[in-house]
């Protein structure tokens, strides 16, 4: 069931093994692709289009120094633009990317072409952190911390990133999962009124209540395209360890794979994200576990039921 994508049902893979400021050596994208999930998700009956995995190189020779105390800026940007443009020529083509990553700071990339496609998609941000940081609050310099402002628009202008429309209103975005907030971020939050459900609310609630209320903000009518940006980081750290900034308190295999089949089950996601698998950090079972689930979460959202 897809109300925006015509059939035969197609997806294309973005696979961005991008991590800063360490390019190259986040091989996430890659270990899903050799884990077979091109041939999953044709077994499920996708039409499956994957060109082989976005290269950096170029850009990774770029003199680079940072602004303020933001990270290799002129390497994000140009890196996040180039999945912009990818993604939102899949989306215009009616295909529904599915973007493999990487640092989450490609969502400032993905979701862009996703809202050029589709000017009133809205998004559904699962993860322990916000990414909400402006060049003014983030303590770290990580762009991975900041996606989400630059699409709003908040924060100082930065002219390395004036490709980046802020496209996205704070009406359309909800977050599901945090539990690592900055203090920084959550001002940020309140004053924009975007709305959050921490693991406090999948606690009180369960996670079936807190998709529904996280649809009813955000997509009242069940009209709206939906953007599905999953962090692995958003899974406790025991269900998904090879990550970059791991979080403990977070949400269950099911409650990660219940999210996925639930935003299927609308009829309206024309695009995933699948972010911060990194086997650089971990063990080779951790590696294999962390994939694996990875590669789930994506069928679970490209209709794998149970039954
Ligand atoms: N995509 C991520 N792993 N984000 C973690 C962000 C952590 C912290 N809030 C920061 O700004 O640096
Ligand atoms: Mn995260
Ligand atoms: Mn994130």
């Amino acid at each position: 069931m897809s109300r925006f994508l015509p059939s035969p049902l197609t997806v294309a893979i973005v696979g961005c093994p991008f991590r800063c400021p360490r390019v190259g050596v986040d091989q996430g994208p890659i270990h899903m692709v050799e884990a077979g999930l091109i041939k999953q998700l044709a077994e499920l009956g996708w039409t499956v289009k994957f060109d082989g995995h976005h290269q950096f190189e170029e850009v990774n020779a770029i003199d680079d120094p940072p602004i303020g105390i933001l990270k290799n800026p002129r390497l994000v940007s140009r890196v996040t633009q180039a999945v912009a443009e990818a993604v939102g020529g899949h989306a215009k083509k009616g295909e529904l990317p599915v973007t493999l990553g990487g640092d989450h700071s490609l969502a400032m990339g993905t979701i862009s072409g996703t809202l050029d496609a589709h000017p009133e998609a809205c998004v559904i941000w699962i993860d322990a952190h916000a990414d909400i940081n402006t060049a003014e609050s983030t303590d770290s310099g990580n762009i991975h911390g900041m996606p989400v402002s630059f699409l709003l628009g908040l924060g100082s202008k930065i002219p390395e990133f004036s490709w980046v429309k802020p496209a996205l209103k704070p009406e359309r975005i909800v977050y599901i999962g945090l539990r690592d907030v900055d203090a920084g971020e959550k001002r940020i939050l309140k004053e924009n009124n975007i709305k959050a459900f921490s693991m406090h609310e999948v606690d009180k609630y369960g996670i079936g209540k807190v998709v529904e209320m996280a649809l009813d903000h955000v997509n009242p009518d069940r009209k709206l395209p939906i953007h599905l940006s999953f962090d692995v980081d958003a899974l406790d750290p025991s269900v998904a360890p090879s990550t970059g900034t791991p979080v403990r308190g977070g949400l269950t295999f099911r409650e990660g794979h219940y999210i996925c089949e639930a935003i299927w089950e609308t009829g309206l996601l024309v695009a995933l994200d699948l972010m911060e698998v990194n086997p650089s950090l971990a063990d080779p079972e951790s590696v294999k576990q962390t994939v694996t689930v990875g590669c789930s979460l994506v069928r679970s959202a490209l209709g794998e039921t149970l039954l």
